[in-house]
């Protein structure tokens, strides 16, 4: 795993967008071999989202032939409605992009058979081969997409209850009312989320400090389901400052300094994915610490 420390929640957003601007484009996507990305809602993407839509509006980005998936919905709150999934990420990025409607799929929180739209999504993403790069938030439990503490580690998209902690912690989105916040959701598993060939973590704020110390310093464990990312063989988390108020200062500088070797011995513009060296240079393939 790599974890990349940032000041503050704009230069992780400025990190994560041009990263995610690199992997589209390398990839060169077709309309018959689309790059396809799984994508979170919540307050830590908003600004990941701002940057991508400044990097479409600025040429250097196109969407034409990128699918998403998002990651969850809310069971029964009108497609419509503000605070629905669906609205968030038209708002707050796939309206300003040029991204085919068609391409876009997002879990139906309203439908009669539940279990049949989360076996219809699985099916759907493994249609397309499996999903590229996976972004994901976390909430201060540690759950990843929705899947609260005690979800397995090998969980698929399914109907989740949602834990009190995370009613308590959306509630701001309904004006403050826990009555408001819905109580199940539509989710991709953990197992979803860690069959992508990538999967990138954001992770800001000292309200999830502890969970990320949870992630980095201790064991896989079902009770912060973001943790499973330990197993990934490409995982990335990117942090600010604050998140990182409950790791042990050595950790910080493990991580700070890998990056600070890397960049000294490769120079950070020879960079490629996963922090290898992209160029022909004295040192090939340095690993990434992932
Ligand atoms: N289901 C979403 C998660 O996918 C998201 O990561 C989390 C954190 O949201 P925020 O970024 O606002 O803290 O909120 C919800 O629980």
């Amino acid at each position: 795993m790599r974890l990349v420390i940032r000041s503050d929640a704009q230069t992780v957003a400025d990190y994560i967008a041009e990263y995610i601007k690199e992997r589209i484009n390398q990839f060169k996507p077709t309309a018959e071999r689309p790059f396809v990305i799984g994508l979170p809602t919540g307050s830590s993407p908003i600004l990941v989202y701002k940057r991508l839509v400044e990097l479409y509006n600025d040429g250097k980005l196109s969407f034409k032939n990128v699918v998403s998936f998002n990651m969850d919905e809310y069971v029964g709150l009108p497609r419509d409605h503000p605070e629905s999934y669906h609205s968030f990420m038209w708002h707050h990025l796939l309206k300003h992009i040029d991204i085919p409607p068609e391409n876009v799929n997002i879990l139906d929180g309203n439908v009669d058979d539940l279990q049949s739209e989360c076996e219809r999504y699985e099916t759907k993403i493994q249609l397309y081969g499996g999903i590229e790069l996976f972004m994901g938030g976390i909430g201060p439990d540690g759950h990843i997409a929705f899947n609260e503490p005690g979800s397995s580690l090998q969980s698929r998209t399914r109907v989740k209850t949602l834990a009190y902690e995370t009613i308590l912690a959306n509630a701001r989105f309904f004006g403050g009312d826990v009555t408001k916040v819905p109580k199940l959701a539509l989710t991709v598993g953990v197992g979803t989320v860690m069959n992508a060939r990538e999967v990138v973590v954001i992770i800001t704020g000292a309200n999830k400090a502890i969970a990320l110390a949870k992630c980095i310093e201790e064991g896989v464990n079902h009770m912060w389901t973001v943790s499973a990312i330990q197993t990934h063989p490409r995982s990335l988390v990117v942090c600010d400052d604050d998140a990182t108020l409950e790791l042990h200062v050595k950790t910080v500088r493990y991580f700070k300094t890998i990056e600070q070797v890397q960049d000294e011995m490769i120079g950070r513009e020879n960079l490629g994915l996963y922090g290898q060296v992209a160029g022909p240079l004295k040192y090939k393939n340095v690993p990434s610490g992932n």
